[in-house]
């Protein structure tokens, strides 16, 4: 039955479950990806990322529910689903005597890639993942980087539409991690739609429209990462560093946070501040004025207020405060 649910989203999982015995890998998760986005699954090992994305690129079938590549159900239509995507697994394989430019051709031509278009195809993907230069070396002695590179061409030799990346940047040096970010947003620049797993979550931030955080099977928060640290109502940090009664001040803040009216510049303090020597840490819900506000607070009670600090809380952060509770 080749039923084409076409939208504007391109990736979509629907009510997904995977138990293997009693162990809930994956347990009622949803959520879609829009064409030429990038959205970072997000997890710890474990997780469940693996599971769904094997589901996607019917390596595996759901327990219960359904999953949706390009509108096409990978249950109903896996042939389609499989044209339509290139899978990079988190482990390369056993091909170590082969050399590169014949182990993308095999690929190739298991895809159906005949003729110049195969010539073609094979010469854009060698130079897209900067593998040309080894394209006669084989496999083995190839470095991780290179590997990783030569994975992606795989995934990309017949041109999916979706691109499924289960931890790609794993093992890479942070040069490496730089010019495959590259090469992921330029990818969905170029319209395709991708789903990658990480644990590394700094690494996602920046090059993802969205992100899912999944633990022990379930996705306890999607969206931007604006979205999700808006979410958790904890945008920033603050450092403010007081000269001589820096306790002194924390304990008035927090006097005052507890006392005043919404609205008002403590009332803005998240949690009680951690002293540390002269410098005063808390979570602040605030924005730049409440910011400002909070310092002139400060100085009409007789505090030095010598500097102030203020930093947007990493995805790590959020990650780890989403998941409070549920790590083992
Ligand atoms: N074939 C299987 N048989 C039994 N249990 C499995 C199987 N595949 C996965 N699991 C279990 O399902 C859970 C989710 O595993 P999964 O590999 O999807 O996690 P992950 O988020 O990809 O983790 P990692 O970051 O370590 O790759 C784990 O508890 C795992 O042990």
């Amino acid at each position: 039955m080749n039923v084409h649910t076409s939208g504007s989203d391109c990736i979509e999982l629907r009510r997904v479950y995977r138990y293997f015995g009693k162990t809930k890998a994956v347990h009622d998760i949803s959520f879609s990806v829009a064409r030429g986005h990038v959205f970072g699954y997000i997890g710890p090992n474990g997780a469940g990322k693996t599971t769904s994305m094997r589901i996607l690129a019917t390596l595996d079938l759901p327990s219960y529910g359904d999953a949706f590549v390009d509108g096409f159900s990978v249950i109903n239509d896996p042939e389609l689903v499989r044209r339509r995507l290139g899978f990079m697994p988190d482990s390369f394989g056993t091909y170590r005597d082969v050399n590169c430019e014949e182990y993308l051709d095999f690929f190739a031509r298991a895809y159906g890639l005949i003729g110049r278009e195969r010539t073609r195809r094979l010469r854009w993907v060698l130079e897209f993942t900067g593998t040309i230069g080894m394209k006669d070396k084989p496999i083995r002695g190839l470095s991780k980087g290179m590997k990783q590179r030569l994975c992606l061409g795989r995934a990309l030799v017949h041109d999916p539409a979706v691109m499924i990346l289960d931890e790609p940047a794993a093992g890479l040096d942070p040069r490496a991690r730089i010019q495959l970010r590259k090469m992921i947003r330029e990818l969905a620049d170029r319209g395709k739609t991708i789903l990658i797993s990480s644990h590394i979550l700094t690494e996602l931030a920046e090059m993802c429209d969205a992100v899912g955080i999944i633990e022990q099977g379930q996705l306890l928060a999607t969206g931007s990462v604006d979205e999700i640290q808006q979410q958790r109502n904890q945008t920033r940090e603050l450092t403010v560093r007081i000269l001589d009664r820096a306790a002194d001040a924390a304990a008035q803040l927090v006097a005052a946070q507890q006392e005043s009216d919404t609205g008002a510049a403590p009332s803005h303090l998240l949690g009680e501040p951690i002293v540390d020597g002269e410098l005063l840490r808390f979570g602040f819900a605030g924005d730049v004025r409440d910011q400002s506000e909070l310092v002139v607070w400060l100085v009409e009670r007789g505090f030095a207020v010598a500097e102030v600090a203020s930093h947007r809380k990493s995805l790590e952060d959020v990650f780890l405060q989403v998941t409070e509770g549920l790590v083992q």
